[in-house]
């Protein structure tokens, strides 16, 4: 579970108005939500702070009981490592590796997701093969160097990553804008298969409002910071 209270985030000290001012937020453990708004209203911003990488400028924000606004540098690392997978809008897959080795990495900083990942595959190679397989990448296409793999594949190989080990929160940020609508709805739907069977909380961003309706709910960022 999300809780997010009387959060406010700057980017530099001087800046007039803040980049975020949230009154309040709570997202449920298993809830997928679909977080919208114009371009620069913050929502790279409010992703960057629900991962850890910042931390806000004032109030609260709690995940699954934890406050990361109370946390060291290193402690939200940490904590980011154990329970967030990550689907970034440009991958940030390594292209000279494969498949397999990319979505190993994601079990690299954190002993707890290395043996969760054991839980469900013999080896860690063999469950990043078989998320890969899961999310629609085949066999043939996991040892080859991500770099040759179409935008669609490393999309995929992006979403093993993040699944691995079964973290609690998954986040996407615009993960879809390279996908033409057809390849959008049926990746969505396997990101939603994944999500479901560990019951992971999932905030996905994305500008493509048709999107909207796959979602159990929708936050308009503008609006949510407009709330009394
Ligand atoms: N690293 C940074 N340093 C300073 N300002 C930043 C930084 N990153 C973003 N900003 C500013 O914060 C504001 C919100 O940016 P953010 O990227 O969160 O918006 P967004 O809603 O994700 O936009 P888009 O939909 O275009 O990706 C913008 O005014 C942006 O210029």
């Amino acid at each position: 579970m999300i809780d997010i209270e009387e959060l406010s985030f700057q980017w530099q000290p001087q800046q007039s108005k803040p980049t975020l001012a949230i009154p309040r937020l709570q997202i449920a453990k298993g809830e997928h939500i679909f977080l919208h708004g114009p371009s620069g209203c913050g929502k790279s911003t409010l992703l960057s702070l629900l991962a850890g990488i910042n931390r806000p400028t004032t109030g609260k924000l709690s995940i699954f009981g934890c406050e990361l606004n109370k946390l060291s540098n290193s402690k939200r690392d940490a904590f980011r490592a154990d329970h967030i997978g990550y689907i970034f809008q440009n991958f940030n897959l390594l292209p000279y590796l494969s498949p397999i080795d990319n979505v190993t990495l994601g079990c690299q900083f954190s002993k707890q997701r290395h043996q969760k990942a054991l839980t469900c595959s013999p080896s860690l190679p063999l469950e990043a093969a078989r998320l890969l397989n899961a999310l629609g990448l085949d066999n043939q296409f996991h040892q080859q160097n991500v770099a040759n793999l179409s935008i669609g594949q490393q999309q995929r190989v992006a979403a093993a990553r993040a699944f691995i080990g079964a973290p609690e929160l998954i986040i996407a940020d615009e993960p879809t804008s390279a996908l033409d609508t057809n390849n959008r709805q049926s990746f969505i739907a396997l990101l939603f298969a994944q999500a479901q069977a560990v019951n992971s909380t999932l905030v996905f961003v994305s500008h493509d409002e048709s999107l909207q309706p796959l979602f159990n709910r929708s936050i308009d960022l503008v609006a949510l910071q407009e709330q009394i």
